[in-house]
C-alpha cells in the first residue's frame, strides 16, 4: 500500500501539490487522471523519490520512503515513461537485463529472464533479443520498455503516460498488454493518463486530479455515473467535450490537405457531426474548408484523428 498523507510540493512560482492525500492499494492497476499541469507526475515521481516533497509523509507498506534505502526503494519500483529511452548501443536483450546486471546475476541467469520477459509481451526473442532499439517499432519499444521495468520483479510499478505518442490501434493493443500483465503478475501499477477514456479502460481505482489536489477517488462506474463536482462531471462528459469540437479545432491541428483555389464549403465553425454530414453527402472529397489564411480538403480520416488526438 502507498500512502500520501498531507504532501505539499512548492515550486518557486507554483504550488504542485497542494496538501495530496492519498491512498494506493496494493495488486491492482491505480489511474491518476486530469488536464495538464495538475500534478499528475510530481506526484507519481515522488513514489520512487525523483522528486521530493515540500512538506508531508508518503510510505509504502508503513514505511515512511524518506527512510529507506534509496537503491534499494529503486529497485523495488519499476519506471515506465513516455519516451521509453532505451540505450540505442545496447542490444533488446542488454536493455532489459541491465538492472540484473547492477544486481550481479549472471549472463546465463540474464538471458533466461530476457526471454521469459520477451515472450511475456508476444516477442520472439530468437528474432529480438539481439536487435537494437531503432530495429523495433515504436509501439514494439514501448514493450520493451514495460518488460525493462518489470525485470526485476517490482511490486510497484510507476507507468507515466507510457502510450501517449503511439497511435490509436498499437495504444489500444498495449493497454490490453498492460491489463492482462496486472492480472498474472498481481503487482500495483500506478499509470499517469491525461486521458480520460485511457483512465476509464484501465482503472481499477481512478484519482481525478486539477491544480495539485484530488476531486475523486473510485471505481470507474462511480466516477462516471457519480461524479463528486461539476469538474469531474465536465472531464468525463466525452459527447459534450466531441460536439463542442469545430472545423477549426481540425484546421488547427493541422489536419487535411492543402489546396487552393477552390470554393470554401463549409465554415469553421461548423460542428464535427455538421462536417461529417457534408462528408457522407459528398464521397468525393469535396469538402473545402479555410482559416481565412489557407484552404484545406477535409476527410472522414482528419475527423476521426482528431477525436483519437483529443482522446475523446
Ligand atoms: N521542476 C519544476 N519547476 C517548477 N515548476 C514545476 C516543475 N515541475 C512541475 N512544475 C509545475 O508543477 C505543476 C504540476 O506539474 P506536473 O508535471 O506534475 O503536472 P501533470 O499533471 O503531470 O501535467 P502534464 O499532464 O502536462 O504532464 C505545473 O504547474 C508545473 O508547471
Amino acid at each position: 500500500m502507498i500512502e500520501f498523507e498531507g504532501v505539499t510540493k512548492q515550486y518557486e512560482q507554483s504550488l504542485a501539490l497542494d496538501g495530496l492525500t492519498l491512498t494506493i492499494p496494493d495488486n491492482g492497476l491505480f489511474v491518476l487522471v486530469g488536464p495538464s499541469g495538475s500534478g499528475k507526475t510530481t506526484t507519481v515521481k515522488m513514489i520512487n523519490r525523483l522528486i521530493e516533497p515540500t512538506s508531508g509523509t508518503i510510505k509504502i507498506d508503513g514505511q515512511p520512503i524518506n527512510q529507506m534505502d534509496l537503491q534499494t526503494l529503486r529497485l523495488n519500483i519499476g519506471y515506465v515513461l513516455q519516451n521509453i529511452a532505451l540505450f540505442p548501443h545496447l542490444t533488446i536483450e542488454e536493455n532489459i537485463t541491465i538492472q540484473l546486471e547492477v544486481l550481479k546475476w549472471t549472463k546465463a541467469d540474464r538471458q533466461k529472464r530476457a526471454r521469459e520477459l520477451l515472450e511475456m509481451v508476444h516477442l520472439d526473442p530468437d528474432q529480438y533479443a539481439s536487435r537494437y532499439p531503432s530495429e523495433l517499432s515504436g509501439g514494439q519499444q514501448q514493450r520493451i520498455g514495460i518488460i525493462r521495468a518489470l525485470a526485476t520483479s517490482p511490486k510497484v510499478i510507476l507507468m507515466d503516460e507510457p502510450f501517449s505518442a503511439l497511435d490509436p490501434v498499437t495504444r489500444t493493443q498495449l493497454q490490453d498488454l498492460v491489463l492482462s500483465l496486472q492480472k498474472q503478475l498481481h503487482n500495483t501499477i500506478v499509470f499517469v493518463t491525461h486521458d480520460m477514456k485511457e483512465a476509464l479502460r484501465l482503472g481499477d481505482e481512478i484519482a481525478v486530479m486539477r491544480q495539485g489536489s484530488i476531486q475523486q477517488v473510485g471505481t470507474a462506474k462511480a466516477i462516471f455515473n457519480q461524479p463528486k463536482n461539476e469538474f469531474v462531471r465536465e472531464f468525463f462528459d466525452i459527447e459534450r467535450q466531441q460536439a463542442s469540437l469545430t472545423v477549426q479545432d481540425l484546421l488547427a491541428a493541422d489536419l487535411g490537405t492543402v489546396v487552393n483555389n477552390q470554393p470554401t464549403t463549409i465554415t469553421s465553425s461548423a460542428t464535427l457531426a455538421e462536417l461529417a454530414q457534408q462528408l457522407v453527402d459528398h464521397p468525393d472529397g469535396g469538402v473545402v474548408a479555410t482559416d481565412g489564411q489557407e484552404q484545406r480538403q477535409l476527410t472522414m480520416t482528419d475527423l476521426t484523428t482528431l477525436i483519437a488526438k483529443r482522446g475523446l
